[in-house]
């Protein structure tokens, strides 16, 4: 590890760490998760996050990840069982989003970070441009992302790196920090977190798992960080859009003089000239639903399910409605399409969308959300006693279920 100045820069590439499987889930979480991020061009979704807007059950899909990633760094650094979990997070940035050269603990606020494992969710070349990674001294000096390889490194400047600017599409990571100080353990957070949140709510799995808007400036994309209406997007009515699909509310929502709070209320998808029947809870819950079928679409079989009556031809005034509303929402198309378009469309993907796909894939929608629920309302207690997030494998009877001990 040593290079030519005889200085050590202990990090590590892996190869395929993650599954291609593992990499889309993530992405899918993170589409219909996300927020506005704390830089310009950057979006976020922490683990924090997801509790605070009722979407506690996305956890479960992070838990065998981080597992296996602190497991991995520990090995590799040589200090079993003394690290926590300090952050993780996924992060996309879009064109425009830089790092130049630093270490992750360069601030006196961030000296607790040890190491730092970055996951490459999506690919360099074919979901975005630019945005390579550079290590300023040592081997290997430049990594270019590619979905599922993991780099992990040492937080301090032995490890000195930097990102290119990406200048195209939206490029995709799992970040994580590690700490051998646990005061600074996320899981002990999160579990007091989850447990206000978990343990308070009604015994209805549906509304448990009901996405709730967090205020909506964190959804406001502005140019330049510029923080005022007149420019911009909203990012979920964007990502909508980018997909193809359009936002529609029913009549009984006549004025909205409070543009912000109408992505609270129910809501319908439109798409051409058509309206989908089903009603929505809020915008989080039908770009979940979108997002998920988008990440489904090409694995789930061709249904014949019946639509008739599930799918309306829009009116004139309805499509007038549709199109006022996106000038609200949606101020800047073009800048949508600058930060949002994918490099690489899916053509088939495209031409083949049908209402009875996307219906089909509500139901397996719900199913994959309730057993998400489930997972995390039974694992909860474990993680309470160990105060540690740990993957339970929940075979139907819990008293088989092991715990470390
Ligand atoms: O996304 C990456 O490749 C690294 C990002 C980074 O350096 C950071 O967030 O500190
Ligand atoms: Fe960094």
């Amino acid at each position: 590890m040593a290079d030519s100045n005889g200085e050590e820069h202990p990090r590590l590439v892996l190869k395929n760490f993650l599954s291609i499987e593992e990499c889309k889930e993530l992405e899918f979480i993170h589409k219909s998760c996300s927020t506005v991020g704390y830089r310009p061009n950057v979006f976020s979704t922490t683990l924090s996050h997801l509790v605070a807007t009722n979407s506690s059950h996305f956890i479960i899909p992070f838990v065998p990840i981080r597992e296996r990633l602190k497991e991995k760094v520990e090995e590799f650094f040589g200090c079993e069982y003394e690290l926590v979990v300090e952050f993780t997070g996924l992060i996309s940035w879009t064109k425009g989003a830089s790092i130049g050269w630093h270490s992750d603990d360069n601030r006196h606020y961030l000296k607790q970070r040890d190491f730092t494992a970055v996951c490459y969710l999506n690919n360099y070349g074919e979901d975005f441009e630019g945005g390579l990674f550079n290590f300023q001294h040592g081997e290997p000096k430049t990594i270019a992302p590619v979905s599922g390889d993991v780099v992990i490194y040492t937080a301090d400047n032995r490890n000195i790196h930097s990102v290119d600017e990406v200048t195209l599409g939206e490029r995709l990571t799992l970040t994580l920090w590690f700490s051998r100080d646990s005061s600074h353990d996320e899981d002990a957070k999160l579990i007091s977190l989850l447990s206000q949140n978990l343990l308070h709510g009604s015994d209805n799995a549906s509304k448990l798992c009901l996405p709730l808007p967090a205020s909506s400036n964190m959804y406001w994309f502005a140019p330049n960080q510029a923080s005022h209406d007149e420019l911009g997007f909203n990012i979920c009515c964007a990502r909508l859009n980018v997909l193809g699909y359009d936002i529609y509310f029913s009549d009984k929502i006549s004025s909205f003089s409070d543009s912000s709070e109408l992505l609270m209320e129910p809501l319908q998808l439109a798409r051409a000239d058509d309206l989908f029947y089903k009603e929505f809870a809020n915008i989080l819950q039908a770009l979940q639903v979108v997002q998920f079928f988008h990440w489904k679409a090409s694995e789930l079989p061709s249904f014949t399910v019946e639509i008739a009556g599930k799918v309306l031809h829009l009116s004139q005034s309805q499509q007038k409605k549709i199109s006022c509303l996106k000038s609200v929402f949606v101020k800047d198309h073009q800048l949508v399409e600058t930060v949002f378009h994918p490099v690489t469309i899916n053509e088939k993907e495209q031409r083949s969308f049908s209402w009875a796909d996307f219906s089909a894939a509500v139901k397996v929608w719900e199913d994959y959300i309730h057993k998400l629920h489930k997972d995390i309302v039974s694992s909860l207690p474990y993680w309470r006693t160990h105060q540690s997030l740990f993957s339970i494998q929940f075979d139907g009877s819990l008293e088989e279920t092991s715990v470390p001990g």
